[in-house]
C-alpha cells in the first residue's frame, strides 16, 4: 500500500549523506517543502581547501599558483557494490560529469600501493622478485593464501567475529599483522574491534559458503540477483557506465567539495531551505499525531517526516528510546597535508601511497601516507602539477584508543610527528622546508562497526518501524558502510522510497532479515 508523498521533510545533517538526501528529495518531490538542518558547516567531513603558494624550484624557476588539499575523502571507486553506480548517477544528475577526473587502471596510482615495514617500503604485489624474498609481505600473503583452503572452519560457524580473530584463524598471525595495515587504510581502526561481517562481509560469506576464503573468492559469492541488479544500474548509466570500466578510481576537479557544494547549490535552487550553523542546531525530536516536531533555536518546526543523516550517537541524544545507537565507537583521525617544493619523483616511488601495519610506525601514530600529487593528478593544481609534491599523513585512529595512547588536544600538535614520520621514510626530506603544512584533527570521523553490528541494525530497524509510525529514516556512515559510495547509496535508497510514496521507510531495510 502506498500513502501520498510526505509534504514537509527535514533532513538532519548536511554532510554528503544529508546533502544527497535533500538534493534527491527536492528532485523527486518538487511540491514538498524540504529542510536541511545542521548545527555545523555544510559538507561534513568533505573539505577541499585551496591554498596560494609561491616558491623557487631547485633550478631557480619562480612559480606561483593555487593548490587544493583534501582534509577528508579524496577519491571515489567506480566498482565494488551498488554504491558505485549510485554515486556516478548522482554526479551526472547534479551536472558534475565534466568535473570527473578518471584515474585509469593502467595509471601507477592504480597499480602501485605500498606497505611500510621495518625493512622499508614494499610494493603490495606478488611479483616473482618479491616471492624470492621469503621475509617479504607479498611472499607471506601468497604462502598464506596457498595454505588457507586447508584450514578448518569452526562449527557452528560464528554469526560474526572481529577482523583480527578472522585473519588469525584463517591465515595466521603474520598475515593478521599485514591485514592491520588495510584496516588502518579504510577504517583507521583496530582490527580487534571491527566486525568482520560488517566491514568485509565478502570474506565471511566466502568462508561460510565454501569453507575457504580463497575458494570463495575464486568462485564468487555475489548472488545472481545482486549481480543482475548491479549490471542494470550500470546499464542505466549508458556510455558513462561503460567508460568507468577503464577507471580504477576517479576524483573531481576542484576536489571532493565540488560535489557537496554542487549538491547544496542544486538543492537550494530546487527550493530546499538550508539552515547550517547555530540556526540549524536541532535539540530535540518529538513524535506528534501527524508528524515530528523538531526543536530549533528559532522555535519548533513541524514536519511530516525526518531523515536523520546525523552520526547515530548524535541521533541517540535526540531519540533516546531507539536501541543500539551508541553501540559503536568512532575513530579520530589526524590528517596532515604537507607540500614540498620538489617534484614527486625526487621524493617517493610512483603510486597511490603506503599503509603501515600496527606498531611499525607507532612512535608517530602513523597509519599511512597518500601520495596526493601522483594519486590524484588533474584535480586542481594547474601549472604547478609535477613541480611540487603533496603528501597526506594519516595518523591516530587506534593509536589514540585501544592501542594505548590518547588523542591530542590540538591539530597543531600533529605537525611535528607527521614531518618526523615523512623524514624517516624519505631521508631526502631531511632539511627540506615544506611549502605548506595543514593539520586537521577529524574527531570521531569514522565509525568502528563492533562485532554484532548487523544484528543490532536489525533491532534498530524494528524499533523505528514500531515506534515512529513511518516518520523517521536514518542514513549515513554510521550504519551501512563508511565509503562515500555507501553514504550516497543509503541516502538515495531512502529518498527514492519516500519519493515513491512508500510507507514506513527506516533506511535499515537491508538489515531486516539479518541473521
Ligand atoms: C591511512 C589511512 C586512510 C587512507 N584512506 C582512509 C584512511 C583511514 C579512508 C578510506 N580509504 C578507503 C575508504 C573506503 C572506501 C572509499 O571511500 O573509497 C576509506 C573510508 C578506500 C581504501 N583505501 C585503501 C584501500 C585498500 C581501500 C579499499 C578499497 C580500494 O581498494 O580502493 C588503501 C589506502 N588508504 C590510504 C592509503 C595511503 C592506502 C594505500 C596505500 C589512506
Amino acid at each position: 500500500m502506498t500513502i501520498p508523498p510526505a509534504r514537509r521533510i527535514a533532513v538532519l545533517g548536511a554532510g554528503l549523506s544529508g546533502l544527497t538526501a535533500a538534493y534527491r528529495l527536492s528532485t523527486l518531490l518538487p511540491k514538498s517543502q524540504i529542510y536541511l538542518l545542521d548545527g555545523a558547516r555544510q559538507g561534513g567531513w568533505v573539505k577541499s581547501d585551496k591554498h596560494a603558494v609561491s616558491f623557487t624550484t631547485p633550478a631557480g624557476e619562480r612559480l606561483q599558483g593555487t593548490i587544493t588539499c583534501e582534509a577528508g575523502p579524496r577519491s571515489i571507486r567506480p566498482r565494488g557494490g551498488p554504491g558505485a553506480p549510485a554515486m556516478l548517477k548522482l554526479i551526472r544528475d547534479a551536472g558534475l560529469e565534466d568535473a570527473i577526473v578518471p584515474i585509469p587502471s593502467s595509471h601507477p596510482a592504480a597499480r602501485n600501493r605500498y606497505l611500510l615495514t621495518p625493512a622499508g617500503l614494499e610494493r603490495v604485489a606478488p611479483t616473482p622478485l618479491a616471492l624470492l624474498k621469503p621475509a617479504s609481505a607479498s611472499a607471506a600473503l601468497v604462502r598464506g593464501a596457498a595454505l588457507e583452503p586447508f584450514r578448518r572452519s569452526p562449527q557452528p560457524y560464528p554469526a560474526d567475529e572481529s577482523v583480527a580473530s578472522f585473519f588469525k584463524r584463517r591465515f595466521g598471525p603474520r598475515i593478521a599483522h599485514i591485514a592491520s595495515a588495510f584496516v588502518h587504510g579504510i577504517y583507521a581502526a583496530d582490527p580487534a574491534s571491527l566486525s568482520l561481517r560488517s566491514a568485509f562481509g565478502i570474506l565471511h560469506d566466502a568462508e561460510k559458503k565454501y569453507g575457504s576464503v580463497v575458494l570463495g573468492m575464486l568462485r564468487g559469492v555475489a548472488t545472481p540477483e545482486a549481480k543482475a541488479a548491479e549490471a542494470a544500474a550500470w546499464a542505466e548509466l549508458g556510455e558513462l557506465g561503460k567508460k568507468r570500466e577503464q577507471w580504477s578510481m576517479y576524483a573531481l576537479s576542484g576536489g571532493m567539495q565540488a560535489l557537496t557544494a554542487k549538491l547544496a547549490t542544486e538543492a537550494a535552487a530546487n527550493g530546499v531551505e538550508v539552515r547550517c550553523g547555530a540556526e540549524g542546531r536541532v535539540s530535540g525530536l518529538t513524535k506528534t499525531a501527524d508528524g515530528v516536531e523538531i526543536a530549533l533555536p528559532t522555535g519548533p518546526l513541524s514536519v511530516s517526516h525526518v531523515v536523520s543523516a546525523l552520526p547515530p550517537r548524535q541521533l541517540a541524544g535526540l531519540a533516546p528510546q531507539l536501541p543500539n545507537l551508541t553501540a559503536n565507537p568512532s575513530t579520530t583521525v589526524g590528517v596532515v597535508n604537507v607540500v614540498y617544493p620538489l617534484p614527486p619523483g625526487d621524493i617517493h616511488p610512483d603510486g597511490f601511497g603506503y599503509l603501515i601495519p600496527r606498531d611499525d610506525a607507532s612512535q608517530h601514530a602513523a597509519l599511512g601516507v597518500v601520495f596526493d600529487s601522483t594519486a590524484l593528478p588533474g584535480t586542481g593544481d594547474g601549472s604547478l602539477e609535477g613541480k611540487l609534491t603533496k603528501l597526506t599523513v594519516m595518523m591516530g585512529g587506534p593509536y589514540w584508543g585501544s592501542y594505548g595512547g590518547a588523542a591530542p588536544s590540538s591539530a597543531d600538535s600533529l605537525v611535528a610527528p607527521a614531518l618526523a614520520h615523512l623524514q624517516s621514510t624519505f631521508p631526502v626530506l631531511r632539511g627540506v622546508e615544506p611549502l605548506l603544512v595543514t593539520p586537521h584533527l577529524n574527531a570521531e570521523c569514522i565509525p568502528t562497526y563492533a562485532p554484532g553490528h548487523g544484528a543490532r541494525l536489525r533491532e534498530t530497524h524494528e524499533a523505528i518501524a514500531r515506534d515512529w509510525d513511518g516518520r523517521l529514516s536514518v542514513v549515513g556512515a554510521g550504519y551501512g558502510g563508511v565509503s562515500v559510495n555507501d553514504c550516497v547509496l543509503g541516502a538515495e535508497l531512502v529518498a527514492g522510497a519516500l519519493g515513491r510514496g512508500e510507507e514506513g521507510v527506516t533506511g535499515l531495510e537491508r538489515w531486516a532479515e539479518w541473521e
